[in-house]
């Protein structure tokens, strides 16, 4: 197959689809990989690299769009790239669709196939192809809400640990899964006096084991949230029901009784986000206030550190990249349930249905799409 990445065009995004070791073995495995030059400067990767590990360059990515049959990305498609897209190719990405009509419009009407990385299923009912950027933003995510408490950046001049005689910053996770366990490792590390809060008790069982009393669960009602705003100097949000848009867990009225200056950091925001006053943020210009409250909404967090990012990504979509290729989509879909669960769109029809519930949008099944 002929496979193909550029380099990614969303502000300030600098991880890329596939680095060189990818693109060794695609090429091992017989397969024609066509790279945009300078596709993987941002992350480290020169094109001599790429070339080296059996790469074609080319310059324009109009190229890798006319000529490959799957496109292996990082970022859901940008409009100009969403025009370049055609029925019978492949695109393999983070998509996020639930909260993004023009995007789901723009797919369906290409008549692309595209397999987003946050539905693909595994066994264990993970997301494994969502889960290392989770790691990574989870771990950001009390990094760069400790930045925002700052009082230069508008937050209310809490330092995370404390110091001897003064308490630490309060910090409350909504949202154990993935992200919610990173933050929460690093929160705590940094001294900070933790709550997560979740709504599977298998899940807050595993915290409490794993943190050994370093932290405290609780059960995620609307009255366990409004509680703890009060106190909180950070909130994290970190929940996530597949596919949907993320629920509105933090009300804009509900600023009101939280400290001013006080942070609230929506890793959800790719999903809508979880604080009703959420809107996506980019890098360059990643926080705002609202009633004297600080947002960081930035929904591509992992793109902070792209070298980190894109090995991790890459490590976990490798074989299903090599899969599509071996064996067609069609076949590896067939033969993987949690690959088929990836497929949000093929040839003019969406394939999700929390997509089409968000978007009220008329759904095919998978497995019929499997046959069109
Ligand atoms: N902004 C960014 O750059 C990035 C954003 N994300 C996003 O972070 C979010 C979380 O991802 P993961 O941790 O991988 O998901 P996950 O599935 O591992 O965890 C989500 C957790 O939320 C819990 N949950 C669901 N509804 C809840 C509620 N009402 N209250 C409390 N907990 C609730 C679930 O029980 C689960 O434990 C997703 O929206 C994901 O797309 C992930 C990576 C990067
Ligand atoms: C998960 C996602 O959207 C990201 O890593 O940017
Ligand atoms: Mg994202």
């Amino acid at each position: 197959m002929r496979i193909g990445s550029v380099k990614e065009i969303k502000a300030q995004e600098y991880r890329v689809g596939l680095p060189p070791a990818a693109v060794r073995e695609a090429v091992a495995h017989g397969h024609e990989v066509l790279i945009e030059a300078g596709a993987g400067i941002g992350a480290g990767f020169e094109d001599a690299e790429y070339t080296d590990a059996g790469a074609r360059l080319v310059d324009d990515p109009a190229e890798v769009f006319a000529e490959a049959e799957m496109v292996v990305k990082v970022k859901e498609p940008q409009p100009s790239e969403r025009a370049q897209l055609r029925e019978g190719q492949v695109l393999f990405t983070y998509l996020h669709l639930a909260p993004d009509r023009p995007q789901t419009e723009d797919l369906i009407a290409s008549g692309v196939t595209a397999i987003a990385y946050e539905t693909v299923t595994d066994r264990a009912g993970g997301l494994p192809l969502l889960a290392p950027m989770s790691e990574v933003a989870g771990r950001l995510a009390p990094q760069t809400g400790a930045w925002t408490l700052q009082k230069a950046n508008g937050g209310r001049g809490v330092l995370m640990g404390g110091v001897p005689g003064v308490r630490p910053a309060n910090v409350v996770i909504v949202g154990g899964g993935v992200v919610g366990t990173a933050a929460a490792r690093v929160a705590v590390g940094m001294g900070a006096n933790v709550t997560v809060l979740d709504r599977s008790v298998p899940r807050m069982s595993y915290l409490d084991d794993i943190f050994q009393g370093r932290l405290t669960t609780q059960f995620s009602s609307a009255q366990a949230i409004d509680a703890l705003l009060p106190t909180a100097d950070m909130v994290i949000g970190a929940v996530l029901i597949p596919g949907a848009a993320a629920p509105k867990l933090v009300s804009r009225a509900q600023l009101g009784r939280m400290q001013p200056g006080a942070v609230l950091v929506d890793v959800a925001i790719d999903q809508g986000g979880c604080f009703e006053t959420s809107r996506p943020t980019t890098h360059q210009d990643p926080i705002y206030e609202v009633d004297g409250i600080m947002h960081y909404c930035v929904a591509n967090m992992p793109g902070a550190v792209p070298r980190t990012a894109t090995q991790a990504l890459s490590n976990a979509t490798l074989p299903f990249v090599l899969a599509l290729a071996n064996k067609g989509w069609r076949q590896a879909c067939e033969d993987d349930p949690h690959l088929l669960a990836g497929l949000n769109v093929h040839a003019g029809a969406l394939t999700s249905y929390p997509v089409g519930r968000a978007l009220e949008i008329d759904v095919v099944s998978p497995t019929l799409a499997l046959k069109r």
